[in-house]
């Protein structure tokens, strides 16, 4: 039977808004469901069924989640006509036995692929030989999820350890860099990416400028937020 992914959303061309390849031009796969439930979320429509994140607002997972054959996936990304595909969530490694098989499609066409990933999933070999590249998202202690669910010691490990990975922490403030520090000397974590936390552009601006110098300072790289300093909080961009 041809696998299906459990979709919230396909859209492109936009530019990756974060991290390494940030303002590349490239097509986005949401995939819906997440092991976390951080309350500053800006995606809780992929799975905040109870209204547990900030905004208190429940979703509807009828009209939220797609059932999607893979093949069907595949034709409606390669027909944006990018390079680059994103894979996001939610969070996108909790269906990656069926992420395989489309990877593995794209990838035959030549396209490079990226995968959003809060780290909390040690990732398929499949989709490492594959040539995805990772880019890493644990969460800190603002996020409100408890330590025992954000912090996957073993999956960290192997993530630092797979080819073309990095690592984007979301910060507020200085305070924030001691704690990213500790995970970075404990997990052995290299490409650390420094990320201001915001949903409007003026907040990524405010937590940016607080950001930049320390994290400078501390060898690290800072990524803005473009699709939010552009678009602001809006869907499908
Ligand atoms: N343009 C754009 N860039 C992004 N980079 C990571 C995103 C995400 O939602 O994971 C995202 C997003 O939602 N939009
Ligand atoms: S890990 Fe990402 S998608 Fe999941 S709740 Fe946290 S911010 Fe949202
Ligand atoms: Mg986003």
């Amino acid at each position: 039977m041809e696998p299906e992914l459990v979709v919230n959303e396909i859209f492109g061309p936009t530019v990756q808004g974060e991290g390494r390849s940030m303002g590349r031009r490239c097509a986005f796969l949401r995939l819906g469901g997440c092991n976390l439930s951080c309350t500053w979320c800006d995606t809780p429509y992929t799975w905040d069924w109870t209204g547990a994140g900030e905004s208190g607002v429940r979703y509807d997972p009828r009209r939220e989640l797609h059932r999607c054959h893979v093949r069907k996936v595949a034709e409606k990304l390669l027909s944006f006509g990018v390079e680059l595909i994103v894979i996001s969530g939610g969070e996108p490694l909790g269906q990656q036995s069926r992420l395989v098989p489309l990877v593995e499609l794209l990838t035959a066409h030549g396209l490079e692929i990226e995968i959003e990933t809060n780290g909390t999933h040690a990732a398929d070999p499949a989709l490492v030989s594959a040539g995805v590249r990772f880019n890493v998202s644990p969460k800190l202690a603002h996020s409100g999820d408890p330590e025992h669910r954000r912090i996957v010691p073993d999956a960290l490990k192997s993530l630092a350890v797979t080819e073309g990975t990095t690592f984007k922490f979301v910060c507020r403030n200085t305070g924030d860099l001691d704690e990213v520090a500790g995970l970075v000397e404990e997990f052995g974590l290299g490409s650390v990416w420094i990320m201001p936390k915001g949903q409007t552009g003026a907040e990524v601006s405010r937590h940016m400028a607080e950001l930049a110098d320390a994290v400078i300072a501390r060898g690290w790289n800072l990524t803005t937020r473009l699709h939010t300093l552009l678009w602001g909080d809006t869907r499908g961009v």
